[in-house]
C-alpha cells in the first residue's frame, strides 16, 4: 500500500475528538465509551495506524481529557499521535487541529505541513486503508474530496408552525461523511477566513473549502460502515462490527492422540461452513508464537483447543501460555474453546473446577476460556451428531464473546 501512496506527498490526519456526545447521553463522552473492552478512539486510532502512509495523527480533545487520551494512548501503544487541544465546536477543534501545522505556530508542537490532511471523526472508527486512500489521492487532484452515502430517509423542512415546507428529492441528494480529505492549503485558508457563526453553527467542511477557497469537493460513495456513532444504539452497532470481523479466523490445536485428530477433523468439516478460515494445528507445532502467528500471516482471535482425557487441561494451558506471551490480546478479546473429549465413566466435576481456576487467570489477560465437553464413548453417526452440536455452541461462543460465560462447561 505504501507504494500506491507514494506520489501522493506528505499525509496527515486530523481526528476531532473534543465533543461530549450530549445526544449518546452517558456522562462520559462516546468517543471513551468501551467497544468491547477498549475505547472507541483506540479503535478509531487503530484504523489509522494500519495506513502507514499517514505520517502524523492529530488528535484534539477537551482540556480535561488529555491526561484520559495519553492514558490510552500509552495503553494501547498507539503511534504517530499528536495531542491538541480541542475547541467549543467541531469546527474550532479541527481548526485547532489544522494549526499544528502553520508556519504561524509557535510552540514546539509545530509539525511539518502535509500536502494533503484528511479529517475523519474519532467516532466512526470502521475506515478502511484502500478508500482513505482513494479520499486522500481525490483531494490531492481536486483540491478536496468527501466520502458520501446514499439517504435512507427523505430530508424535508419543516416551516416556524410545524408543518411541512417542501422536501428534498431524494435521489438527487446524498449524505455526507467522513473521512474528508484537502490540500492542506485549500482547507487552512477557509478556516482562515471563515465567520464566528460559520465556526460555531457550520456542520460540513467541503462547504468552507468551497465558500472560502473556491475549490469544489469531488464526492466519492463510501462504504456503508462509516457511519458516526451518535446515539446508545451505534455502540451496540459498532460492538456488533466488530465482533464480525474478529470471528472469521479460527484456529483448531490438536493432541496427537487418535481420538483428538478424529474430533479435530470432524470440527473442522463442521468449522468450515462458518467461518471464512478455519486451519489445525498439532498442538507440538505451536511452541512458539511465531508458529502461531504464521499460520494466518496475521492475527487470529479465536481458538479451539482439544485435550484429551489422560492430558486433562494440558494442551489448553500451554496455549493460553503462549498467548499471554503476545500482545494480541491487547487490542481484543481472545476466545479460546477448551474441548474435552470424555468418555461415559469420566467426571465432569473435576473438569468444572480445573476449566473455572484455568479461565478465571487467563481472563485477566483479556482471554476468554470456555470449556466444553464431548461424549467419544459413541458410534459414528452420533459422534457426527454431536460434533456438529458442539460446533453450534462454539460458534455462539466466539460469536459473543461473553465475559459472564467465561469457565464456564458446556455438553455438546
Ligand atoms: N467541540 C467539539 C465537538 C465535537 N467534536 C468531535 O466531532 C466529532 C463529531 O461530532 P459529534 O458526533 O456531534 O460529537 P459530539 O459533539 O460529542 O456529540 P453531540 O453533538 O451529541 O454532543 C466527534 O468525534 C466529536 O468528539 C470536537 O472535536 N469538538
Ligand atoms: O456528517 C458530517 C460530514 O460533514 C459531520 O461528521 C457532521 O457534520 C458532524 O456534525 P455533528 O457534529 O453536528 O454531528
Amino acid at each position: 500500500m505504501d507504494d500506491a501512496a507514494k506520489d501522493l506527498g506528505r499525509c496527515a490526519v486530523v481526528l476531532p475528538a473534543g465533543g461530549c456526545g450530549e445526544r449518546l447521553g452517558s456522562l462520559t463522552p462516546k468517543q471513551f465509551c468501551t467497544v468491547l473492552g477498549r475505547p472507541l478512539i483506540s479503535h478509531t486510532l487503530e484504523a489509522f495506524e494500519r495506513a502507514s502512509w499517514i505520517k502524523d495523527i492529530i488528535v484534539v480533545v477537551a482540556s480535561e481529557s488529555l491526561d484520559l487520551m495519553k492514558a490510552i494512548i500509552h495503553k494501547y501503544g498507539h503511534q504517530r499521535v499528536t495531542l491538541v487541544k480541542g475547541g467549543e465546536t467541531r469546527h474550532r477543534s479541527i481548526f485547532n487541529g489544522l494549526k499544528v501545522f502553520s508556519e504561524n505556530h509557535s510552540d514546539d508542537t509545530a509539525i511539518d505541513k502535509p500536502e494533503v490532511v484528511i479529517i475523519h471523526d474519532a467516532v466512526r472508527p470502521f475506515v478502511d486503508e484502500d478508500f482513505l486512500l482513494q479520499v486522500a489521492k481525490s483531494a490531492k487532484q481536486h483540491g478536496a474530496a468527501g466520502a458520501i452515502r446514499p439517504l435512507v430517509s427523505t430530508v424535508i423542512a419543516s416551516s416556524s408552525d410545524g408543518f411541512l415546507d417542501y422536501s428534498l428529492e431524494r435521489a438527487r441528494h446524498r449524505a455526507s461523511e467522513m473521512p474528508q480529505a484537502f490540500q492542506y492549503d485549500v482547507i487552512y485558508r477557509a478556516y482562515l477566513q471563515c465567520t464566528d457563526y460559520d465556526l460555531d453553527f457550520g456542520t460540513e467542511c467541503l462547504h468552507l473549502a468551497l465558500q472560502y477557497s473556491n475549490v469544489k469537493a469531488k464526492l466519492l460513495e463510501g462504504p456503508p460502515d462509516l457511519w458516526k456513532v451518535t446515539y446508545k444504539r451505534d455502540l451496540y452497532a459498532a460492538e456488533s462490527v466488530i465482533k464480525e470481523s474478529i470471528s472469521q479466523q479460527l484456529c483448531i490445536v490438536t493432541n496427537v492422540k487418535k481420538e483428538a485428530i478424529e474430533v479435530g477433523f470432524l470440527l473442522h468439516e463442521n468449522l468450515k461452513l462458518h467461518y471464512k478460515q478455519v486451519k489445525a494445528v498439532s498442538s507440538s507445532m505451536c511452541k512458539t508464537i511465531h508458529h502461531l502467528q504464521n499460520i494466518f500471516h496475521g492475527q487470529c482471535c479465536n481458538f479451539i483447543c482439544i485435550n484429551v482425557k489422560d492430558l486433562d487441561f494440558e494442551e489448553t494451558q500451554n496455549l493460553v501460555d503462549l498467548l499471554q506471551t503476545t500482545n494480541a490480546s491487547i487490542s481484543y478479546p481472545l476466545v479460546i474453546v477448551s474441548v474435552h473429549l470424555t468418555t461415559e465413566d469420566s467426571s465432569s466435576g473435576n473438569k468444572l473446577s480445573g476449566v473455572r481456576k484455568l479461565a478465571k487467570e487467563a481472563h485477566k489477560s483479556n482471554i476468554l476460556v470456555y470449556g466444553l465437553l464431548i461424549n467419544i464413548d459413541q458410534d459414528k453417526v452420533q459422534l457426527q451428531q454431536t460434533v456438529c452440536e458442539g460446533t453450534a455452541i462454539i460458534t455462539a461462543l466466539i460469536k459473543d464473546r461473553n465475559p459472564a460465560l467465561v469457565g464456564q462447561l458446556m455438553v455438546a
